[in-house]
């Protein structure tokens, strides 16, 4: 593990009764990506705020460093904020607006000009210098706001939802482009988004959040591929989830019949609930499927079909087929043992004691 550069600590926020912050503990480590993913009001903003020094935690501990910053006001940390809407200057041009910090800390002018210059190079907007700031696009707009902050050298910089003004195109063109300057800077990102498209895309780590709490942390492929609970489970990628019952070790069993799988260590009849990924199952022959399924409708969604399916119990099941398939057709389903990905019932709170237990000093 390298240098961790951010660490938060039980950290809690209340406003009055309400709890939004319930026990945030992360670490960030020097140079890498990371995103704050979940809906609207679980708390991702707080959490930046808290970083940033514009919210203080009501428990808990903001480390920098190594160093305790709870009482650190905002423009002493070595770290900076990119806001949803840029908080751009329009009256300044594109110069006036990066330099803005720089001049107010009454730095000499060449210096200024020296640094100035650079960021706009690193987000490639060198010769806009005079450009006034309603000539720009969305996607420029949201270069100069990383320019401004760059221009300060932070070692963290926070981003939040900062795509989301963007259309689509660009905001995928401005996703690649940001993953590259992240990478180039080796600083370290904190981005907060509700599109988990963008978190799977971007990020070294997800942090996955629900009503101020952290559910999961991990790479993209681990939370894609073992997600700890239903909440999580739907709110990454599609998924079908059906009740279950380990039986034994790599042996689960759902819609009454037993399947082999990957998974192990619990509980012998322990109930558990089972996720399979919609691009994890083939349209097979029915005799040659280990679930037969009636096919109820598809879409076509460009480089797929969707294709929507009841089995005899009346399970919905969501498939991606490369092929498409005719309405009433009966068909099997072929899955592999690893594509079936067994969840305990409160997996959330066990893993949430587990990792509060790595975290304890
Ligand atoms: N100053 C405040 N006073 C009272 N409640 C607040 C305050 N700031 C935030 N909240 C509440 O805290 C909760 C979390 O808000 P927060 O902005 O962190 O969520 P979020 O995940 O960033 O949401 P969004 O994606 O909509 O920005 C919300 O229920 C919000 O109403």
């Amino acid at each position: 593990m390298s240098k961790p550069i951010i660490t938060l600590k039980h950290v809690y926020k209340n406003y009055g009764d309400t709890n939004v912050l319930h026990d945030i503990n992360m670490t960030l480590e020097a140079g890498k990506f990371y995103t704050l993913l979940g809906p609207s009001g679980s708390g991702k903003t707080t959490i930046l705020r808290t970083i940033g020094g514009f919210v203080t935690p009501s428990s808990g501990d903001v480390l920098f460093d190594g160093q305790r910053i709870n009482d650190l006001p905002a423009n002493k940390r070595q770290v900076n904020t990119i806001f949803q809407d840029y908080a751009l200057f329009p009256h300044m041009d594109v110069y006036d607006n990066v330099a803005f910090g720089l001049t107010i800390r009454k730095t000499p002018k060449e210096v200024i000009e020296k640094k100035v210059l650079r960021a706009l190079k690193l987000v490639q907007l060198s010769g806009y210098e005079d450009r006034s700031i309603s000539e720009l696009s969305g996607g420029q707009q949201q270069r100069v706001a990383i320019a401004r902050a760059l221009v300060n050298e932070p070692q963290v910089l926070l981003l939040d939802e900062a795509l989301s003004a963007l259309d689509m195109k660009l905001r995928k063109e401005m996703q690649v482009e940001l993953r590259d300057l992240q990478q180039r800077l080796g600083i370290t990102f904190l981005f907060v988004t509700h599109d988990q498209e963008e978190a799977l895309a971007m990020s070294d780590e997800i942090f996955v959040m629900d009503d101020g709490k952290i559910l999961q942390s991990g790479t993209p492929v681990d939370i894609y591929d073992e997600p700890v609970n239903h909440f999580v489970a739907n709110f990454i990628g599609e998924s079908n989830i059906v009740p279950g019952k380990m039986l034994s070790d790599y042996r689960v069993e759902f819609v009454n019949k037993v399947f082999e799988c990957a998974d192990a260590g619990m509980k012998p009849d322990e109930n558990v609930e089972v996720v399979l990924r919609p691009e994890d199952l083939d349209i097979v022959a029915p005799d040659a499927g280990k679930l037969v399924v009636t096919i109820d409708t598809q879409l076509f969604r460009g480089d797929y079909y969707e294709v929507i399916a009841y089995d005899d119990d009346h399970n919905e099941w969501l498939i991606h087929s490369t092929n498409p398939t005719k309405d009433d057709q009966r068909v099997g389903l072929f899955f592999e043992p690893e594509d079936i990905h067994v969840m305990r019932y409160g997996e959330s709170e066990q893993a949430f004691d587990a990792r509060l237990e790595t975290y304890e000093d």
